[in-house]
């Protein structure tokens, strides 16, 4: 019994894409993530490439709006894609703003009250989500991580902790230096405490400064400069000057013109399928 309830199931690119719902133990409620199975996957077990989205999203926005079905069909991957929260934890505040509680578990495993018994959202990716995965037809030895915004952030920060787990990494418009930027700080003080060097071990600019080329077949971002977050909550050139002090090679594209949204994404998706599926299947 994997405790997988599958809500629905659709027909897409001759793969399926589907809808799960299980009783998370890292969270304590109830979750939701979402899985396209391409055609391969009828054959033995393919490769998985987990999105991670950003503030305000749920598993369903990036399956409908993100358009990467027809590429991981192509390239004979399977994509996951989580919630970005808890739901249902009614907690105070935890839906006042949108950058913060409901819709923005940031990726961490919140230690400040009364967040810490359901904000794990890291330990839900890295450690629970796997092992349901081991049911479905996907080899979790090769699995690669992605994400936009504070997505790119938790794809970026889980990748770096976890390499053992993520064998590539990509991100669109990262939150690359959360330290430093208002979303960043208002998300680590509320889930993390005032520590500031507690912040930097889930700051990917900070942990890319201290790791030496932990991906050689190197990382892929792209970023909008039409973006209206970039000059206040990005900082991707943080993230760029770390990759160069630690040795990582970086592909960082900067796009005229393109904004924060999925039409962004969707622009430049196949090229981090590619990334990944190149990596994963070797
Ligand atoms: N409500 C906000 C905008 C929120 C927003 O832009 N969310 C982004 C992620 S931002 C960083 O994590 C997103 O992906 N939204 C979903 C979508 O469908 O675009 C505001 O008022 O500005």
């Amino acid at each position: 019994m994997s405790g997988l309830q599958l809500l629905s199931e659709h027909r897409c690119f001759g793969g399926f894409q589907r809808f799960y719902r299980h009783d998370s133990r890292e969270i304590g409620l109830p979750m939701q993530f979402a899985v396209y199975l391409p055609p391969q996957a009828e054959q033995g077990a393919v490769p998985v490439l987990v999105y991670l989205a950003g503030l305000t999203c749920t598993e369903e926005t990036a399956t409908i709006k993100a358009g990467a079905q027809q590429w991981a069909a192509q390239h004979g991957l399977a994509l996951v894609m989580p919630d970005t929260s808890p739901r249902g934890a009614n907690l105070p505040g935890d839906s006042d703003s949108w950058d913060f509680g409901v819709g923005a578990g940031f990726y961490v495993d919140a230690t400040e009250q009364p967040w810490a018994a359901h904000y794990r959202m890291e330990s839900y990716v890295v450690r629970e989500l796997p092992e349901l995965l081991k049911t479905l037809p996907l080899d979790v030895s090769r699995m690669g991580i992605c994400g936009h915004s504070m997505g790119g952030h938790g794809a970026l920060t889980l990748a770096l902790k976890y390499p053992g787990v993520f064998r590539s990494v990509s991100a669109f418009a990262p939150i690359a230096a959360p330290g430093r930027c208002p979303w960043g700080q208002k998300a680590f003080a509320g889930y993390l405490g005032e520590d500031r060097e507690v912040w930097k071990r889930h700051d990917a600019s900070e942990l890319m400064a201290q790791a030496r080329n932990p991906f050689p077949e190197g990382i892929l971002i792209d970023q909008g400069l039409a973006d209206k977050f970039l000059a206040e909550q990005l900082y991707p050139e943080a993230f760029e000057a770390a990759c160069a002090k630690a040795g990582q090679p970086l592909t960082l594209r900067r796009h005229a013109g393109y904004d924060h949204g999925y039409y962004f994404i969707q622009s430049f998706m196949a090229d981090h399928v590619v990334h990944h599926a190149g990596v994963l299947s070797k």
